[in-house]
């Protein structure tokens, strides 16, 4: 009932269109039914009887065209809802908070992909519902209006057939459920071997548990699974086919019979059985792609229900505005932010902290591991939302509903930072472009980089990786910059370069730096020194930094 809603929801003329099918067909089917009946029988059909001929394969040709009119109105409808589905999911799921996309996890959103195909399989299963249904009850109504006892008999077989079926298809679903809920551990196994593929290699003891005792146990179970539902599946197809020949076989020996009745009364429950056969057996036949599509339904809504939670769609500006104001100010006011446990109870606490920032420092950020860094990082660039303080940029307080624009304030290298395969911010990537030569001369990438076809091949070591995404923040033009230690997988004499030329060349060019680091080698070479510690700021000093030019000319040579 849920998937009629689905597409009613989508179209207005759903419920209309299914309804016109219906009569049309139904009208068809016990017309049809008459006439097999009758000629059965040997008697004329009752009205027009010379056109009896036209009837029939005009009524067939009604019928055709109208079922190849519904079935195209609902490929299209289904495509669009399937389409739609994919899109919704990936379109909240860009506004959800990041804290919110790691406790989703990345396995859900890909499985509630995947689940979305199965509505693929919508046409064919609810044109031979409507159709089959439609003959069943067609065929019912003729028999009642033959003989009642021989029509209440066949509805006494159907309902009993219907029970049973209706019984073995919930341990069916419950099954199928069950395969679904291993597919979700599978495709997270999965993502463990892939993107943890050197990790694995490293270990034989975790490459053979992660084998044995995850996948191969997951796919284990779900083959059980699915052979059983499998054998289930034809079983009922098989107890379906041949119950109904035992029917044919009652009609023939033991009804006539019993009721006293004569050839020409019986023969119309022959033809009836024998009509009935093709539709039972497709109805029970498209009980398994029915049960996907419903466990698909199923997923996809608590997926896209809890997306809709984290996404914030209330908070979504239909276009997102371009921060246009330049940097002045940055202010953090008690600000805290809490990390939950499974039980929804706090775990750790960063904050609260108090600071701010103006424009042009360069601010190195220290603490040991766990001391709150990468968090204080991600609530400063508004990737999350603090549970308590708020944020202020140049004098003005930030809504939550402003996060989204207020972090395109900030070019941000993370430190495992992701280089994406296109580009999607719309650069100038040519080499005749004297800006993005400027900035690949600055990061000595000259003879490393392949730019070719508005594309730079990302096929690089990780410190040349994270120098062509500082490459990408400068062409950002953007006034602050957040880097996560970014230095680490520089050689000696880039890290040098880093600290004593790059970073006084962004403050010369007006840019604010706020740099996670531990190379306090280099500490001299910042404006201030912020140090954390169980979550809050311990130390934030100004420290002098001596113009070494010599050595900078050195360095640039
Ligand atoms: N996803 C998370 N779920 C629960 N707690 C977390 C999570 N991420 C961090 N924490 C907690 O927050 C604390 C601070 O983590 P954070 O990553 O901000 O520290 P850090 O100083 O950047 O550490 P490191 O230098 O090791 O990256 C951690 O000690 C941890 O207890």
């Amino acid at each position: 009932m849920h998937l009629l809603k689905i597409f009613q929801s989508q179209s207005r003329f759903f419920y209309t269109a299914l309804i016109g099918l219906g009569l049309i067909n139904s009208f068809t089917f016990s017309v049809l039914l008459l006439f097999i009946n009758l000629t059965i029988a040997g008697k004329p059909f009752p009205v027009w009887a010379q056109y009896s001929w036209l009837i029939f394969f005009g009524l067939l040709a009604i019928s055709v065209v109208t079922t190849k009119v519904f079935q195209t109105y609902l490929v299209k409808l289904t495509q669009q809802i399937l389409y739609g589905y994919e899109l919704n999911i990936v379109d909240k799921l860009r506004f959800a908070t990041l804290s919110d996309f790691q406790k989703l996890g990345s396995e859900r959103i890909y499985t509630a992909i995947n689940d979305v195909r199965a509505l693929g399989l919508v046409p064919e299963v609810m044109i031979v519902i409507v159709n089959s249904s439609i003959i069943v009850i067609c065929a019912l109504a003729y028999l009642f209006y033959t003989s009642v006892t021989g029509g209440l008999c066949m509805l006494g077989l159907m309902l009993g057939m219907l029970f049973f079926y209706a019984t073995r298809n919930n341990v069916i679903r419950k099954n199928l459920g069950k395969v679904r809920d291993l597919q979700d551990k599978y495709h997270k196994y999965l993502l463990d071997l892939l993107n943890g593929f050197r990790e694995i290699k490293m270990s034989s003891v975790r490459n053979q548990n992660l084998f044995t005792r995850f996948i191969k146990a997951n796919r284990d179970t779900a083959k059980e699974l699915g052979q059983q539902t499998a054998v289930r599946y034809l079983d009922n197809e098989l107890i379906g086919r041949y119950s109904w020949y035992v029917t044919l076989g009652l009609v023939i020996f033991v009804l006539p019979p019993l009721l006293n009745m004569r050839m020409q009364e019986y023969s119309p429950f022959i033809v009836i059985v024998l009509y009935l056969m093709g539709p039972l057996s497709s109805l029970v036949g498209i009980m398994t792609h029915l049960n996907t599509i419903n466990i698909a339904v199923e997923r996809i809504q608590v997926v896209e229900e809890e997306i809709s939670a984290v996404s914030g769609s209330d908070r979504k500006p239909a276009v997102l505005p371009r921060a246009t104001d330049r940097f002045e100010s940055l202010v953090f006011r008690n600000i805290c932010f809490d990390y939950t446990d499974h039980l929804k109870q706090k775990a750790f606490t960063v904050g609260p902290i108090s600071l701010s920032i103006n424009k042009g420092e360069i601010i190195f950020i220290t603490g040991g591991n766990g001391s709150g860094k990468t968090t204080f990082m991600n609530l400063l660039i508004g990737l999350y939302q603090p549970s308590a303080g708020s944020i202020g940029y140049n004098g003005r307080a930030v809504p939550l509903n402003e996060y989204s624009t207020y972090s395109d304030r900030f070019s941000a290298i993370f430190t495992n930072n992701h280089l994406f395969g296109e580009n999607y911010d719309g650069f100038d990537l040519h080499t005749d472009n004297d800006e993005l030569m400027q900035y690949v001369d600055m990061m000595q990438l000259r003879h490393v980089l392949k730019i070719d076809a508005n594309k730079i091949d990302i096929g690089l070591s990780k410190g040349q990786s994270k120098r062509l995404a500082l490459i990408y923040a400068l062409m950002e033009n953007r006034d602050l910059f957040v880097l996560d230690e970014w230095a680490a997988e520089q050689d000696p004499g880039f890290r040098a370069y880093f600290y004593e030329v790059i970073l006084s060349d962004l403050k010369a060019m007006g840019k604010t730096v706020i740099a996670v680091t531990h190379d306090d080698h280099y500490f001299h070479h910042a404006d201030r020194i912020i140090k954390f510690d169980y979550g809050t700021i311990v130390n934030d000093e100004t420290v002098s930094r001596p113009m070494n030019v010599a050595k900078r000319d050195k360095l640039l040579v």
